[in-house]
């Protein structure tokens, strides 16, 4: 049998001063899939991705990748292990070129004018792919500030897939994204799972949720209170209920 753990957790909790951002949170989600996570503001879904991909420190519980321990590890080990994420407020060097940022995502910054032969040149290859996949490749040579919102984060996402994760999470991709973007994004989640990478996207567009994902966790008040696929999600009375508070 396949495996189909991805990334998980074990009772996760993550307070900062009196708020608890994570309440014991025990989630699964499966490798191959397009999984979400969803829920309302302040729910724990940031702090749920800045805990498992290291950025901060849990106060207890664990976090397995693939049935590794990757609890304690550093954010650089994490990527290692094939997770890559993007950044609810996307980042990028704005001074930098779209290219080179791309190229930025798998080399120090310092060395990207340095770098020269077959290795370099394979590299800007693939960065280009990247760029073409992602519909910015005519924005290769332009500074990431005088790019759209949008179109940095699809930048953001190409640096991402340059490190070749198996795993991508992506925090909120649809935000400030203009419909046609949306469109594109929607598209590429589900076309590079069809050639076998697994996503978790926290995300707040229901249609976009709804559309790509297989597997769909809600968090409420830092714990998952449902799981399952669109259709059950849609009409679970405890979703309805943290949404909308009915
Ligand atoms: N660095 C921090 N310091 C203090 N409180 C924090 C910090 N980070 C998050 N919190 C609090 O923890 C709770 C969970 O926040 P978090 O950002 O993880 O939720 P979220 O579900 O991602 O929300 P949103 O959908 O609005 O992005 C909130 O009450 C938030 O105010």
């Amino acid at each position: 049998m396949t495996e189909v753990r991805s990334l998980a957790t074990e009772s996760l909790t993550k307070a900062f001063g009196g708020v608890v951002a994570l309440d014991g949170a025990t989630v699964e989600f499966r490798h191959g899939q397009v999984n979400a996570l969803i829920g309302p503001n302040g729910s724990g879904k940031t702090t749920f991705f800045n805990c498992v991909t290291g950025m901060i420190r849990p106060d207890s519980g664990q976090t397995t990748y693939r049935g590794r321990d990757i609890t304690r590890k550093a954010p650089h080990a994490i990527v290692r292990a094939g997770v890559g994420r993007t950044f609810q407020l996307c980042r990028v060097f704005p001074r930098m070129t779209a290219l080179d940022n791309v190229l930025a995502a798998v080399r120090p910054a310092g060395l990207t004018g340095l770098l020269r032969g077959a290795r370099a040149r394979d590299e800007v290859d693939r960065a280009r792919g990247w760029l073409t996949r992602l519909g910015i490749e005519h924005l290769a040579d332009v500074e990431a500030r005088n790019m759209s919102w949008g179109q940095q984060k699809l930048l953001e996402l190409a640096g991402v897939l340059m490190g070749d994760p198996e795993t991508v999470l992506l925090d909120e991709p649809a935000g400030g994204v203009n419909p046609a973007l949306l469109d594109r994004i929607g598209t590429l989640v589900r076309e590079l799972n069809a050639e076998g990478r697994t996503f978790v996207i926290v995300e707040h567009n229901m249609d976009l949720v709804m559309s790509v994902s297989d597997h769909i966790v809600v968090f409420d008040r830092g714990r998952p209170i449902a799981e399952g696929p669109p259709s059950l999600i849609r009409s679970d009375e405890r979703v309805l209920g943290a949404y909308l508070g009915v």
